[in-house]
């Protein structure tokens, strides 16, 4: 007697609720074993979410916020006097640099130091013959999404100086002032250079803007705080934010490397085969859309940069045949490859004893302190992957006709147009093309793509609407309105469909991310930066890697992933792009758990190599690269008790942790952050709703053009009228209108639920039951 395939998947996913961990909050118990409750704040100070007063955490007991209810029985908050600052704003301690009778020549000479410093390191590197990776190398496509095109590479090369001058710098200062590595990852010192001689690198921190304010977001994000000083908030190129301060182990750069024990940390390579194998796990509601809407928003808000070789070239830190690392004197300053154990079951097969992984470069300061990484995409949600983050890839993606964007007319179907470099993703797969998007990882599997031609071509129908509605209105009028719109409806759809799907209906509520149904939202801040946090990039919003499914079984195929990354062309085969959707919206996703695909554990980018890379150690690498804490210290952030064996986190996960870890202490967040039991009608535990609560949060009080923000803040409001409209927008109607009707003609209302889940049937398209804007509105009277 077989078990049919759903009671197996039932029993798999009962298997997996029972093994989650749920955080338990730290609050002070009475005697009688109830909650203490709380008094109301005091005047003027707010009850906010533990995770939105950060310093919290860094302050002594006395200073600590007290405890306080949150609006409507969501949960305990503090009074927040900090900001969602991770330091509370104390004095800094005033170290003699500052004070120095000529500062300007004592950072000057700190700066030539670490100048003579970085020309050795670059010599060296250039010294190391082997460092470069060929095409056709699986961490040749890995790096593909961090090349930067010629015409940037000088600045991008003298940014980087700067940065890695600064990081130097800032070694020799704390020596030679003695500041505790602490204060230093605090920044409770004064480490300001603007003043000194070296502020001409500094000038781009504030944008110059226009007196007005424009009514249309920029492309690259700058103008949308009109505060002096913050007009580059959240703008492309721009540091992330942080929760916590970063765990740099001598403050600066230098990644954690020991585990809490003072023995080593483990490899991220053992971590992944130990706690994440490949278990097929379906989702009984959520489709794979789900999980490739998700990378979409997730491209549209961070984009990671690398350090490159100076001619623009992927560095290697392995030997070509990947049996083993290079030693320190042939390997570039940025390398941190990540090793591979004898007996691993799969890479030893092909003898590889060494990943390669180089780290995140890093942005100007303009102070000395703990290094930044940042985005090089517009961290707004204001759909950067349709549009580009900067003003010529916006242009080089518009007709400059009827405020259109290009697109390749193949056989009457509008796909993407080929991409500038059409040769690109034939070095990774032979025979493949390669399709041009707003973003860089447009082809990096074949089901983004998809969302990307779907994208366009609402833009497109758009831009037809309204030119039919406004005949008389110029192609940059047409340009400008249509992507106003596009840009709504994508908010529309992450803040009202996508998002309580995600994090739940009380996490919504107890960080105010709802849609309204009528009027404007009175939440926007010039405080807030809407600037992505390293907690969200780096392991929060990464929860996705968990969803992917190995395969996508399509109407005709059944495909492995690794063959459709980088390797688009099946979008030129007629009924594809229909096959593909219909895909999405059918098949389910992966539950979030401790597995993860073979598909990006083992064969990521693999090509038409035998092996490819593996994701989870890659995540868990960056998140040290990027000075993360552990999952310990998120719990504690988030008002949480932190966990103090392996077997807090279950009976079956603990051996397995156990296996690779020497101290629960140790625990990844990413690691921990998955493994937690989802809240109710959630997707994901606590922690991780937590981080991207927050995170949703800044994003829409920190954009001034936010959909739902009002005339009196936002230049580009909507009318009351236009608004109603943009509040019917759905995913449903989104592939309704935008696929070729030959597979896909109905569709369930809620496209990013099964068919199968209750109340979610099919209907046709034309059905009542997925509503239509009505662009009426937007005729000029
Ligand atoms: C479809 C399969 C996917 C593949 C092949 C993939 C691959 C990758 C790769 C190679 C990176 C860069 C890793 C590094 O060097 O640090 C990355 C980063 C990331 N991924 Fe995925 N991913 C996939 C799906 C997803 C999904 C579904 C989500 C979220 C729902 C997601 C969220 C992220 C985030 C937030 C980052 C950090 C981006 C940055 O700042 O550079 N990914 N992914
Ligand atoms: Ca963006």
């Amino acid at each position: 007697f077989k078990l049919s395939r759903s009671s197996a998947t039932q029993a798999a996913q009962m298997n997996n609720k029972t093994a989650g961990f749920t955080p338990v909050p730290n609050l002070p118990v009475k005697k009688s074993g109830l909650l203490v409750k709380y008094d109301p704040c005091p005047d003027s100070i707010k009850c906010v979410p533990p995770i939105q007063c950060p310093a919290h955490v860094n302050l002594p007991d006395a200073e600590k916020p007290r405890p306080c209810e949150l609006d409507k029985g969501t949960g305990h908050g503090l009074c927040c006097t900090t900001g969602q600052n991770h330091t509370a704003s104390k004095k800094k301690e005033h170290h003699h640099l500052h004070h120095h009778a000529s500062k300007a020549v004592s950072v000057q000479k700190l700066f030539q130091e670490a100048k003579d410093q970085l020309v050795g390191m670059q010599h060296r590197a250039l010294l190391s013959k082997a460092n470069k990776i060929e095409p056709g190398n699986p961490e040749f496509a890995h790096h593909s999404v961090f090349l930067t095109s010629v015409r940037d590479r000088n600045k991008v090369n003298a940014r980087t100086d700067r940065a890695m001058q600064e990081v130097i710098a800032s070694r020799l200062f704390r020596e030679r002032e003695e500041i505790s590595v602490r204060d230093f990852n605090l920044e409770n010192f004064d480490g300001e250079l603007v003043g000194a001689s070296l502020q001409n690198d500094c000038q781009n921190l504030d944008a110059p803007c226009p007196r007005r304010p424009r009514k249309y977001r920029l492309p690259d994000g700058t103008c949308n705080n009109p505060v002096p000083g913050r007009t580059a908030w959240a703008s492309a190129g721009t540091p992330h934010e942080r929760l916590l301060p970063a765990a740099y182990v001598d403050g600066i750069w230098e990644p954690r490397l020991t585990s809490a024990t003072g023995q080593p940390l483990p490899s991220t390579r053992d971590i992944s085969r130990f706690v994440f194998p490949d278990v097929d796990r379906p989702h009984s509601t959520y489709n794979l859309l789900v999980m490739q809407f998700g990378q979409f928003l997730s491209h549209d808000v961070t984009q990671t940069a690398s350090i490159t070789n100076r001619d623009g070239t992927p560095i290697s830190c392995c030997s070509e045949d990947g049996t083993r690392t290079l030693p320190p004197s042939q390997s570039h300053f940025a390398c941190m490859p990540i090793p591979i154990s004898a007996d691993d079951e799969f890479y030893a097969q092909f003898n590889q004893r060494c990943m390669n992984f180089v780290r995140s470069a890093i942005a100007p300061n303009c102070r000395l302190g703990p290094a930044r990484q940042f985005d090089r995409v517009t961290h707004y949600l204001d759909g950067s992957p349709i549009y580009g983050s900067n003003e010529q890839t916006e242009a080089d993606l518009r007709t400059f006709e009827g405020g259109r964007l290009r697109m390749l007319n193949d056989f009457g179907r509008d796909l993407l147009p080929l991409s500038q470099d059409p040769q690109f993703c034939a070095q990774i797969q032979p025979g493949s093309v390669c399709f041009q998007g707003g973003d860089t990882r447009t082809n990096q599997i074949i089901s983004i793509t998809a969302v990307h031609i779907l994208y366009a071509r609402e833009h497109n129908r758009v831009a037809a609407e309204l030119a039919r509605l406004n005949p008389h209105w110029s192609d940059d009028l047409l340009f400008v309105e249509a992507k106003r719109i596009v840009v709504a409806e994508l908010q529309f759809v992450a803040y009202s469909e996508f998002l309580p799907l995600i994090i739940g209906t009380e996490t919504m509520a107890r960080f105010g991310l709802n849609v309204r149904t009528d009027g404007y939202s009175d939440d926007y801040s010039t405080d807030v930066n809407a600037a992505v946090t390293s907690e969200f990039i780096t392991a929060a919003f990464r929860f996705g890697h968990s969803t992917v499914d190995g395969v996508f079984r399509t109407f005709s195929e059944t495909i492995d992933i690794p063959d459709v990354m980088f390797n688009p062309a099946r979008l030129l085969q007629r009924s594809f792009y229909d096959d593909i959707l219909v895909t999405m919206t059918s098949q389910p996703m992966q539950e979030v758990d401790s597995s993860i695909t073979n598909g990006l554990s083992q064969f990521m980018f693999r090509g038409t190599n035998p092996f490819g890379l593996d994701l989870v150690a890659i995540n868990l690498q960056r998140a040290r690269d990027h000075g993360l804490r552990t999952y310990n210290e998120y719990l504690e952030l988030t008002g949480s008790r932190r966990i103090g064996s392996f077997g807090d986190l279950g009976p079956e996960i603990a051996s397995r942790l156990q296996r690779a870890y020497a101290s629960p202490d140790d625990i990844e967040l990413w690691v921990g952050g998955l493994l937690e039991a989802a809240d109710t009608d959630a997707l994901l535990g606590p922690t991780f709703s937590n981080i991207i609560a927050d995170q949703f949060s800044r994003l829409r009080r920190g954009d001034r053009y936010f959909f739902e923000h009002g005339p009196q803040v936002n230049p580009g409001a909507f009318t009351p009228r236009q608004l109603a409209e943009i509040r019917k927008a759905t995913m449903a109607r989104l592939l309704c209108d935008n696929s070729d009707g030959i597979l896909l003609r109905a569709h369930q209302p809620r496209a990013f639920l099964l068919p199968t889940a209750a109340g979610n049937e099919q209907v046709a398209c034309n059905s009542n039951a997925i509503p239509r804007m009505d662009l009426a509105a937007w005729k000029e009277e």
